[in-house]
């Protein structure tokens, strides 16, 4: 997961390949509760590992219930609808899978709970459940604002004979939550009526599909009333089906689908396959493959794969009511940037109510980049940009909503070749927690656009300490350039080869089959952590020795160059301005006195318990300095257009700031 304050997405040309999608978030979370309020033990497979599901996860642990977790399975031991623990204060984050059922469930079965979230949990309406469960008897209250958490749950004296009223016209959770806690207290039929046009079908129709899977048919009429009543039978009882496979979230497909009929794959046409959701899935976001075959994707089927690949181009603009849809609607409005004309998107009142006010959110950020949009009470009219040129590089406020993050990320096909900013990129944790990992896994940028951070400079002078700190802020990967000169002199020194000019040959001949291996800080050759057998200043001298032999030199460009990979990277080394990315966007030669860089090796050699000397390490510093600048190939000096920080007076933190303020500096993004 991206953790970075924002996440620059260069420009994307291409897609192909296949992605593994996370479970459904709506079906985790029902199926977490239905397992935990059931007889009997389920276990859970494929299971949704994100923020809204851990905060089910703990609700449910804190309510007394056993859970086993391995990987994506949960083995869950079924309360059978008593709570052994009937107090309890729950923090539920912004999920609303979990507010919304827990305080059904727990109304009816009563004790003294409280429930509440973050700020935004607070402030998303939550009244009309409330006050379902008021008719029914349940000790509800307010301890905010009315009509929204955080709640107190007291005990409740039931009264199951009237029809269960609730609005249907705001959120559908609403009736979710009554759906799946009714059955805890079904001594006798107990009716459900919905007042005004229900909204989001599809999820009540997961929720009736799952609760029959738990044992429990709700029945309701047929004809034109279907979705006005609902029937929880006499001795309706959760019992546990065993094992549940959750599939993968096809509100998370949607970007995936959209990403397929947006681009064409670098060779040959393969386009985009999707493992996890098929064409029959239960969920009802499925339908949006619907909605992108129109825009024109071609999209083929399988029981629980998708696969996308471009038929019309550009798009064809589409006027859709997508009351069917919400989430993955989300995804036609990032598409309608790349559409012949204006699309229309409608009936999706429901965004307003969402992790932020989505109606709003899409509109602002849909602008920054340069379309025109009409935004209305309920619907959304976009307009791309009119021409190559209208269209802005963006920086994409998120408003710690998963979706804004995930279907932005798709304006990186802008045809102007501009990136995108992705702030707060960690607010996809909701619900896929790697999906810029995802994204990257599947799309190229020519590598010109691959932005490098070079940062060079003589021993000791902080380059790797700087660069390491910088790639993390961004995101980027790192190069730790002297490493692979370091694992060359250890691998000679090992085959017995003497570092000198005349055996040249013999240890660039050693690189064509050294298995180095980098994993996080850590560099492998073979089955041998070697990171910190290179670090000893005599790994450095050797390292410095064959570093001057033009053969091994060239023998590891292309693995360096090979680092320069999606989303970014920042390389540190002696010649990276000059020599292996000479036309990076950002160079910086980074140099302190000798006598601040022996002192710096000094105290980092002593903390790692290895002996050292000032003196001696000061003279084997100016030798390495002069070695590595006098040197035919590559020599150490900063390039042409290099920036010169000498940080003898700084410390890393201000010579980061320095760096990043520099890399800002070159970056357009309109933010307003
Ligand atoms: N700006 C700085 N101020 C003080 N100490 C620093 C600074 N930059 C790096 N150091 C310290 O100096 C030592 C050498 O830094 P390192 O990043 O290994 O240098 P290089 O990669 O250039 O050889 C490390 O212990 C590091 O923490
Ligand atoms: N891009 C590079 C990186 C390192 N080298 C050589 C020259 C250096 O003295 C050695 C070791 O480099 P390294 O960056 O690991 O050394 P320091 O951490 O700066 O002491 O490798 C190089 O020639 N070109």
């Amino acid at each position: 997961m991206y953790s970075t304050a924002f996440l620059d997405i260069p420009p994307l040309t291409h897609a192909q390949g296949d992605v593994t999608l996370p479970g459904s978030k709506s079906i985790s979370n029902r199926v977490l509760l239905l397992a935990a309020l059931s007889s009997g033990t389920t276990t859970v497979h494929d299971l949704l590992d994100s923020d809204d599901t851990a905060v089910m996860l703990d609700a449910l642990a804190t309510l007394g219930c056993a859970i086993e977790r391995t990987g994506k399975t949960a083995r869950i031991t079924g309360l059978g609808g008593k709570l052994p623990n009937p107090s309890a204060k729950l923090f539920l984050g912004n999920a609303g899978t979990a507010m919304r059922p827990l305080t059904a469930a727990l109304a009816v079965l009563g004790g003294d709970f409280e429930l509440g979230g973050v700020a935004r949990m607070h402030e998303r309406p939550i009244g009309d459940l409330v006050d379902a469960l008021l008719q029914l008897g349940c000790d509800v209250r307010y301890k905010g604002q009315t009509g929204y958490p955080p709640l107190h749950i007291g005990l409740p004296s039931l009264r199951l004979d009237a029809p269960i009223q609730v609005r249907g016209d705001v959120s559908s959770q609403f009736l979710t939550a009554l759906l799946m806690a009714l059955p805890l207290v079904a001594e006798r039929d107990i009716e459900i009526e919905v007042l005004g046009e229900l909204i989001s079908r599809p999820y009540i129709e997961i929720t009736l599909k799952l609760l029959a899977q738990f044992g429990v048919t709700v029945s309701r009429p047929t004809g034109p009333n279907a979705w006005q009543r609902f029937t929880i039978p006499a001795g309706a009882k959760l019992q546990s089906p065993g094992d549940v496979y959750v599939e993968a979230d096809a509100s998370s497909a949607s970007y995936f689908i959209a990403l397929g009929a947006i681009s064409t794959a670098a060779e040959g046409s393969n386009g985009i396959k999707i493992h996890g959701v098929g064409a029959s899935s239960i969920q009802g976001d499925i339908r949006f493959i619907e909605a992108a075959s129109h825009m024109g994707a071609h999209i083929e089927s399988g029981p629980n794969w998708l696969h996308i690949s471009r038929k019309a181009w550009p798009l064809k603009a589409i006027d859709l009511d997508c009351n069917h849809i919400p989430d993955a609607a989300m995804t036609l409005a990032v598409m309608a940037l790349y559409a012949d004309g204006t699309t229309t998107l409608r009936n999706i009142a429901s965004w307003r109510v969402k992790e932020t006010d989505r109606l709003s959110a899409m509109a602002t950020e849909l602008r920054k980049l340069g379309a025109t949009v009409v935004e209305g009470a309920d619907f959304i009219q976009v307009t791309p940009p009119p021409t190559v040129a209208a269209w802005q590089a963006a920086s994409i406020h998120t408003y710690d909503d998963h979706r804004i993050a995930m279907c932005f990320s798709l304006a990186a096909f802008n045809p102007a070749r501009l990136p995108v900013r992705i702030e707060d990129p960690k607010c996809v944790a909701k619900t896929f927690p790697d999906y810029f990992e995802a994204l990257f896994s599947v799309t190229q940028s020519a590598e010109e656009h691959i932005p490098v951070i070079c940062i060079d400079g003589p021993t000791a002078s902080g380059k790797g300490t700087l660069a390491a700190v910088v790639a993390q802020k961004l995101g980027y990967h790192f190069l730790d350039s002297g490493s692979l000169y370091r694992i060359t002199g250890l691998a000679a020194t090992r085959a017995q080869i003497p570092l000198d000019v005349a055996n040249e040959q013999a240890i660039a001949d050693l690189l064509q089959s050294l298995p180095i291996h980098f994993e996080g800080s850590h560099i492998w050759l073979g089955p041998e952590d070697v990171s910190e057998l290179i670090r000893t200043e005599e790994a450095g001298m050797n390292a410095s020795r064959v570093s001057a032999f033009p053969m091994v030199r060239a023998a590891l460009i292309d693995l360096q160059r090979r680092f320069r990979a999606l989303p970014g990277l920042v390389a540190d080394g002696r010649d990276m301005g000059t020599v292996i990315f000479p036309v990076a966007p950002l160079k910086v030669y980074l140099t302190a006195s000798a006598a601040c860089r022996a002192e710096r090796r000094y105290k980092q050699l002593i903390s790692k318990g290895i002996s050292a000397t000032l003196p001696s390490l000061r003279a084997d510093l100016e030798a390495r300095d002069a070695r590595d600048a006098n040197r035919s190939v590559a020599p150490l000096r900063p390039a042409q257009d290099a920036k010169l920080l000498d940080n003898s007076e700084l410390s890393v933190d201000q010579s980061v700031e320095i760096v990043l303020n520099w890399w800002q500096s070159k970056q357009l993004y309109t933010s307003h």
